[in-house]
């Protein structure tokens, strides 16, 4: 890679991502590794500095995530934050123990000494805790020079340029936070601020031609924002050696299998193929209800597909060795603790998903961005916006909006109510403003009455949701009367439910799809 890139190592802080995102936003590339990755693993981004992560952990315990201490060594920079700056204390002679006071929330923290992350800033700072843990003594070399009520709060080495502090510059809370993490950047690692959408397209035009060679592609289309984008990247790329494949899974939306191809082939000139394979699913996907089960088994499917037209393009076209997926960076957080100790909290059919003896190489151009990188990229290819504004919608489609067996007619019924609610926030003007929001199909059956006529029916919930990054949510406040008309539409025009709720979960402690 020649861009140069800050490297994050994650020992597990529910933050990480959010530091790669404040710095991206300074135009400055950064990448999140687990906080176990190998030197040569970190290399390989070419890193102008390093940063450590917060973490649930405490450094003196036995379980403690582990870095390799060389990572300080390597003539760089680093950044210590929370747990970073315990495990910097710790492996560098000083001490750590459990303070006398835990620090959650709002702290202010007095400037003590001059310091280079603090240039331009007077104090008293405005910042966000969230420790238990604080450095009692410091190690050789380090200077204290900001100080909270009740901990150190920043402490540097000048002549090694190690940085560390106790808040959390990364989190909204803390006021001046861009400011510090700018000044890392651009008065004590002077990192040139260059890396733009252009620039991201360009690199990855040309590693996509390198990879790939005169070898032919295959691309996972959904219609989905993610993988329109990186098929579009890997078209401007390689051209013809380009095929993409749609997948009906028997569990899209409403009419989504023909308009999505017609759509794309008008608009982004793709070579799409169409491959019905309703029936697989839905029989594989027969008699199972245990949400991690349908991933998987949707993930597979997916890749058997992939590797069945794979084989039918070789017989025609030559060698085919890549898949391109429209992978981005919060599927692959949640899927797997790979990127640090983080838990897993649900498979994402094309991360978790995957089969273990997959024969095609993945191409996953966008795995470390954010949705709102990836449409700021779709611009500068000169996508058109209805592809780039459309709503999120997960690969396993439809099984995981239907709670419990996922039948053909189950399917039927979640279309037309889901149909409902998208029609019904596009007519209030409110689809480019809400992160998603669709029907639910509940294993609920409830008594109504209709037209003096009893009924016994399925229960539909509406979901809908604002989101930054898909990580964290909040329930949106829909009008009432849109809501009333949903309500209305859904009971009268969808024979087979009868009642109609409203989520108002956020996330955390749900999470935006059920299952
Ligand atoms: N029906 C499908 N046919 C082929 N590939 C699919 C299908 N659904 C999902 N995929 C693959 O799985 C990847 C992940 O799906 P995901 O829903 O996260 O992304 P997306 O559909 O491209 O964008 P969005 O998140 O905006 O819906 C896609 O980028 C695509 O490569
Ligand atoms: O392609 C995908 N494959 C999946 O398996 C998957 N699961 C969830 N999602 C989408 O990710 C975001 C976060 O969803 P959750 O809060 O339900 O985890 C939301 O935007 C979800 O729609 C998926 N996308
Ligand atoms: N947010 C953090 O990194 C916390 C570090 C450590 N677990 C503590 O409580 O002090
Ligand atoms: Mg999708």
């Amino acid at each position: 890679m020649d861009t140069q890139s800050i490297v994050i190592l994650d020992f597990g802080s529910q933050y990480t991502q959010l530091i790669a995102r404040r710095i991206r936003e300074q135009n400055v590339f950064s990448v999140v590794l687990p906080c176990t990755a190998k030197l040569d693993e970190i290399q390989k981004y070419n890193p102008a500095a390093i940063i450590l992560s917060g973490g649930p952990s405490s450094v003196y315990d036995a379980d403690a995530p582990p870095a390799d201490p060389q990572v300080l060594h390597q003539g760089l920079p680093v950044l210590g934050i929370c747990y970073g700056l315990h495990w910097m204390t710790h492996n560098l002679g000083g001490n750590v123990r459990p303070g006398a006071k835990r620090e959650y929330g709002h702290a202010e923290v007095e400037i003590v000494k001059d310091s280079p992350l603090f240039a331009h800033l007077t104090g008293p700072l405005q910042v966000w805790m969230s420790h238990g843990d604080e450095a009692d003594k410091l190690p050789d070399g380090f200077t204290l020079f900001a100080q909270s009520p009740n901990a150190l709060a920043g402490m540097h080495n000048l002549e090694k340029n190690w940085y560390a502090i106790q808040f959390h510059p990364e989190v909204h809370h803390t006021r001046q936070g861009t400011e510090i993490l700018r000044n890392f950047l651009f008065e004590i690692v002077k990192i040139k601020p260059n890396w733009t959408p252009a620039r991201f397209i360009d690199e990855t035009v040309e590693s996509i031609r390198k990879q790939v060679g005169d070898g032919h592609v295959i691309c996972g289309l959904s219609g989905g924002v993610d993988s329109s984008v990186a098929a579009t990247l890997v078209h401007r790329a390689i051209g013809k050696q380009l095929t993409c494949i749609f997948v009906n899974n028997g569990v899209l939306r409403m009419n989504e299998f023909e308009s999505v191809q017609t759509n794309l082939r008008d608009k982004l000139g793709l070579n799409i193929v169409g491959v019905d394979a309703t029936d697989r699913f839905l029989g594989k996907l027969a008699g199972v209800t245990e949400p991690e089960k349908k991933r998987k088994i949707i993930g597979n499917e997916f890749i058997a597909v992939f590797e069945e037209e794979a084989h039918r393009i070789e017989q025609e076209s030559g060698k085919v060795d890549w898949l391109v997926q429209g992978t981005l960076y919060p599927d692959v957080i949640e899927s797997q603790s790979v990127r640090g100790p983080s838990q897993v909290i649900k498979s994402h059919h094309n991360v978790g998903g995957l089969p273990e003896k997959m024969k095609l190489k993945l191409i996953e151009p966008l795995r470390d961005l954010f949705k709102d990188e990836v449409r700021r990229i779709g611009r500068d290819l000169g996508m058109p916006e209805d592809v780039l504004n459309r709503q999120p919608f997960p690969g396993p489609g439809l099984a995981v909006r239907i709670l419990g067996e996922v039948t053909a007619d189950r399917v039927a019924l979640l279309q037309k109510a889901d149909h409902i609610v998208v029609s019904e926030i596009k007519r209030a003007g409110l689809y480019n403003k809400i992160w998603q929001s669709f029907a639910v199909l509940l294993p609920v059956m409830s008594v109504g009455v209709m037209g003096d006529q009893r009924t016994y029916a399925y229960t539909c919930a509406i979901r809908s949701v604002h989101s930054e990054d898909g990580m964290t949510a909040d329930w949106v406040p829909l009008p009432y009367d849109v809501l009333k008309a949903m309500s209305n539409r859904i009971v009268n025009e969808v024979k087979g439910i009868n009642r109609v709720v409203y989520d108002i979960t956020s996330k955390p402690p749900g999470t935006i799809e059920w299952e």
